[in-house]
């Protein structure tokens, strides 16, 4: 099988005997600066920017910085093998899409776009409980592509219950449960901009078509959208809900539960002991607690304190293929993609989705390579050295 890395690099080169001037950008910065000449203010930092004075945004950064590979030579790293197995899944690649809502604020085509440039590459997409669609038209759209659901767990137990059901029902296979935005953050530029997303767009669409939401609205949100989107804001998130409150989820789904968002050690045990069936290690790219740990940085002491009880996968601040390869290293079974494919949403929908997201694959492959290494899923610490 020919390597992808390999494959891309090819196609990119034998596009220069033919130059075109509006060929998409290999540089990864120059989409991020693209989108930030397609979009207004308001979506722009909305995507962008990150709780207060963003210093988590920049520790994410930096943990990867901080950490250097150190390649290993002479090791025929001709086949290299990019997959990993999750929850009795087998998948080409080790990343997902991040989950993020509001898509149509970045690009007409919205989530559709950026799950069908999903779809075409085999990697698995998060569908945002804030979708701007309801997640069965992203379903529909992906056929039997695979797809995960992302829970914001409603104050409104009903609605929480109706969103497991529906994404049971409309072939998800897995929920991620966010538990680090029972309320939106301080986000300055946000507030600076008055930029509300839940009224731009289409909106939280995946809300108004559910049919616990619509049973406590008088009127639809057709008829009343500024009521429906009250009551969203009432029942978006939920700041009482406590450990004790997992075995909702047990109750009302079958399929395997990742908790997303967990950062301290004695969090990932407590997730174990409830009997979860993974971890995202995430910050949420710095859009939460400002001045929190960097997502790298916390995960080798979350993995220790797992084990190999449950996955534990990681987010906040991959950008390039060296980033997948140090996360994994450090014991991540695999990495979920936010904003650079947002960026690539942003320039040109799901074409743009798919060509950033095929980079960042090329870049591993190479990278993977490059290091002495043929298996994402055989890395290991002794391949990293951390910085003083
Ligand atoms: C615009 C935007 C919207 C997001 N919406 C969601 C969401 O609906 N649910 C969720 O769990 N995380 C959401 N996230 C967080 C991402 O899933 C992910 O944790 C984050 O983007 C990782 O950081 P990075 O993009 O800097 O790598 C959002 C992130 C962005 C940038
Ligand atoms: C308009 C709905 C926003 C929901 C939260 C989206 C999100 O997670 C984010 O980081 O922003």
């Amino acid at each position: 099988m020919e390597n992808i890395g390999n494959k891309i690099q090819y196609q990119i080169y034998s596009t220069m005997q033919n130059p075109d001037p509006d060929r998409f950008p290999v540089i990864l910065e120059e989409w991020e600066e693209l989108a930030r000449k397609k979009l207004a203010d308001g979506p722009y930092y909305y995507i962008a920017g990150g709780a207060g004075s963003e210093k988590t945004m920049q520790a994410n950064l930096k943990a990867f910085t901080n950490r250097e590979v150190i390649p290993r030579m002479l090791r025929n790293v001709d086949q290299r093998d990019l997959s990993v197995d999750l929850f009795g899944q087998k998948y080409p690649f080790p990343i997902l899409q991040a989950p993020i809502g509001v898509q149509s604020i970045i690009h007409e085509e919205g989530e559709i776009g950026s799950a069908l440039a999903s779809a075409e590459m085999g990697v698995p997409y998060i569908a945002s409980s804030a979708s701007s669609v309801p997640m069965e038209k992203i379903a529909e759209a992906m056929g039997d592509a695979p797809r995960w659901f992302q829970l914001y767990w409603s104050r409104d137990p009903e609605i929480a219950a109706s969103f497991l059901k529906r994404a049971e029902n409309s072939g998800y296979s897995a929920i991620v449960v966010t538990l680090d935005t029972p309320m939106m953050a301080w986000r300055e530029y946000d507030l600076k901009n008055v930029y509300l997303p839940f009224l731009a767009g289409e909106g939280v669409g995946n809300y108004f078509t559910d049919p616990a939401f619509l049973s406590k609205l008088e009127k639809s949100p057709q008829e009343d959208p500024q009521a429906a989107v009250m009551h969203w804001t009432k029942v978006f998130g939920n700041t009482s809900l406590t450990w004790d409150d997992i075995d909702f989820l047990r109750e009302h789904t079958n399929l395997p539960i990742i908790l997303k968002g967990i950062l301290h050690e004695s969090d990932a045990k407590l997730a174990v002991e409830k009997g979860v069936d993974g971890i995202i290690v995430s910050n949420h790219g710095g859009r939460q607690v400002d001045g929190a740990v960097g997502a790298l940085d916390a995960l080798p002491k979350v993995v220790e304190a797992v084990g190999d009880k449950v996955p534990v996968l990681m987010d906040s601040g991959i950008r390039r293929g060296s980033d997948i390869i140090k996360a994994m290293a450090l014991g991540a079974k695999a990495v979920l993609v936010g904003r650079p494919l947002m960026y690539g949403l942003a320039v040109a929908g799901q074409k743009g989705v798919k060509e950033v997201m095929q980079n960042m694959l090329a870049d591993l492959d190479i990278t993977l390579g490059l290091t002495g290494q043929s298996s994402v899923s055989q890395l290991d610490p002794s391949l990293l050295r951390e910085m003083e």
